[in-house]
């Protein structure tokens, strides 16, 4: 494999270089965390770094100016300024540590499962998260110090509850983004528990954005603190900042130097945070607008119509005898102009070694039909069926885990859009290998071999090279092949291939089906090929059924149908694809001009 091949045009060359590597080259950002790390330093060593001990009150120093032994001069108790301003920086790093800690560990897990989950968790997380946020923070935190005798840790244990809202907000936003990615579906398809998706892909794409909402976060709790601090509410025995300028804000007319001091600092360290937030954010272009999930026609175009006869036609083979089918399924998605019924009744098999090819114009609910089937119809679409059986077994009479463990085990799915299919977070070689580890129970030697025998096999030459590298290293077909790869990898019953050419240059797409049909032939798998393209399928389907308006409106062998298209939608579907430069013709020219072979 080639350099060109390997990198798609346009690829993120600077996606390569970490978030904090190029942190580094944002010269306000380093500097802010420069400060930062001093404050926090200087908090940790401030035993070895205070010249004097902080509470020893030394009357002659009273309100005494800034002098060689003493930098910052005294307080208003005759005490060493500098060495409680160091003291008082641990003070303030411990408590903004504690309220981040908080936020993180109850806000980031709830955001996530809510988003992830939806329904039930979604709601009763958000109301909960409005709840917290409605309460008046600062008279819960005088009624919490009231009870807990001012104890610090318990007061910024609070705080960081009443941080919660913003990192639960975050997370949930994220959750609801990346569930929608394809490679999310993927994963789902393959097999992969609810636990493991949750920490491979949902933690690792809410983590850019969780620790800019720390810097945020533990400058407020900072401020919070301090001004509890300032109240009188807190530990005495401590120095910290929020007393000093309290004793400051008493002698201000006489000593404003008492004053400036932890202000300065405090001022100084909630900017470093709030400089490294907006750095890491400029840096981190967190997208919270939901993934678009497939191209969809104009909404309202389908009316109910829940009486539609299921077209059983379409059904040539027993259960026993079916590798995957589907009885009377209907699909409704509720809008605001009332429910609408996208799948009206399909039913439709595919046997053992049979290939079968679900056409239909853009919207007629071919996706559609196979999400149910796949168990990936998103959240808002309610399925019904009078059974779908993978293997014989009927699906719908199994537990969930049950029905993952069964799709993970006896199905592979070629998506759409090859690119959105992969997590751009994870070398290709790990996402290979993850669900050949969870889901076969591969050690992770063996599922490294699987993976590079699989890879060899699409056609890809230099498959380690290939597994080491990201998604976005390689070109789209590549990406499609790697795909192909994992659907199969795991020696599936069934293939289903939605649009698997769609995004794919005419010389590119000729190969992927030449390679979808020989390995059809090869592990003696069902294929289901999802495609709005008849010349795509003409010589790779041996039936065909074809879909409008979430109907199936005729179906049989390839060649019955496009001699005598009994339906004139079908006869200009076909007509269609003659005149269309994706035409089957066109493709096998192109892969023959192109002299290329399809694998080694
Ligand atoms: N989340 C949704 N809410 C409402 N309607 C939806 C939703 N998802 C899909 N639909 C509708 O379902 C219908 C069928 O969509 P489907 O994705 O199955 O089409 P398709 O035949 O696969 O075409 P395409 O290849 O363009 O995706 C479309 O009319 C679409 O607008």
């Amino acid at each position: 494999m080639t350099d060109a091949a390997l990198r798609a045009p346009g690829a993120p060359v600077r996606a390569e270089l970490s978030l904090w590597r190029r942190f580094l080259h944002r010269p306000l950002g380093v500097t802010a965390l420069a400060v930062l790390l001093l404050v926090v330093l200087t908090g940790l060593f401030a035993p070895l770094l205070a010249p004097h001990d902080p509470n020893l009150v030394d009357f002659t120093l009273t309100q005494a100016p800034p002098g060689a032994e003493h930098l910052m001069g005294g307080d208003s108790a005759g005490r060493d300024i500098f060495s409680r301003l160091l003291y008082g920086a641990r003070t303030t790093v411990y408590g903004a540590a504690i309220a981040c800690l908080v936020g993180v560990g109850i806000g980031v897990p709830a955001g996530v499962a809510a988003g992830y989950f939806g329904g039930a968790a979604d709601r009763i997380c958000s109301w909960i998260s409005d709840a917290v946020q409605s309460v008046p923070g600062m008279i819960v935190l005088l009624i919490v110090a009231a009870g807990t005798g001012a104890d610090f840790t318990v007061l910024m244990v609070t705080v960081g509850v009443f941080m919660t809202p913003g990192y639960y907000r975050i997370s949930r936003s994220r959750a609801l983004a990346v569930r929608r990615e394809p490679y999310v579906d993927a994963a789902r398809v393959a097999g992969l528990t609810h636990a493991r998706i949750l920490h491979a892909h949902m933690l690792r794409a809410v983590h850019a954005p969780v620790i800019i909402q720390s810097a945020l976060t533990a400058g407020v709790a900072m401020g919070m603190q301090t001004g509890l601090q300032f109240l009188g509410v807190g530990t005495a025995s401590a120095p910290d900042w929020g007393q000093m300028m309290n004793d400051g804000f008493r002698t201000m007319g006489t000593h404003p130097l008492i004053l400036l001091w932890p202000s300065l600092a405090l001022g100084i360290t909630i900017a470093a945070l709030a400089f490294i937030g907006s750095t890491l954010a400029d840096l981190v272009s967190v997208r919270t607008e939901p993934a678009r999930r497939r191209r969809t026609a104009p909404a309202g175009r389908h009316a109910v119509d829940a009486e539609t006869p299921a077209s059983s036609g379409a059904l040539v083979h027993t259960v026993e005898r079916s590798a995957l089918r589907i009885d009377n399924l209907r699909v409704t998605y509720a809008t605001a102009h009332g429910d609408k019924e996208v799948v009206r009744g399909v039913c439709l098999d595919v046997a053992p070694g049979e290939v079968l090819g679900i056409v239909g114009e853009s919207g007629s609910g071919k996706s559609q039909t196979m999400f149910s089937a796949l168990d990936l119809l998103s959240q808002d679409g309610r399925s019904s069926a009078d059974g779908i059986w993978i293997g014989g077994r009927e699906a719908g009479g199994l537990s969930r885990a049950e029905r993952h463990a069964l799709l993970g085990t006896r199905v592979g799915y070629v998506p759409q859009e090859p690119m959105s299919n992969l997590d751009p977070c994870y070398t290709i070689g790990h996402q290979l290998v993850e669900p050949l580890r969870a889901v076969h129970k591969l050690t992770k030697a063996q599922a490294r071999d699987r993976a590079r025998e699989v890879l060899l096999r699409v056609g890809i030459t230099d498959p380690d090279r290939v597994m080491a590298s990201y998604p976005h290293h390689v070109s789209g077909g590549m990406a499609q092949r790697v795909l192909i790869a994992g659907a199969v990898a795991g020696k599936p019953d069934l293939l289903v291939a939605d649009e698997p050419t769609t995004a794919l240059d005419v010389t590119v797409q000729a190969e992927v089906l030449e390679l979808l049909r020989e390995l059809q032939q090869e592990y003696g798998m069902a294929l289901v090929i999802v495609t709005h393209n008849f010349g795509v399928v003409a010589d790779i389907c041996d039936r065909v059924v074809v879909m409008k308006d979430g109907r199936i409106i005729e179906s049989g062998t390839v060649g019955q149908i496009f001699a005598e298209p009994a339906d004139p939608y079908t006869a200009e579907l076909i007509h269609a694809s003659q005149d269309d430069s994706e035409s089957r013709d066109d493709l096998d020219a192109a892969w023959h001009e192109a002299g290329q072979k399809v694998h080694t």
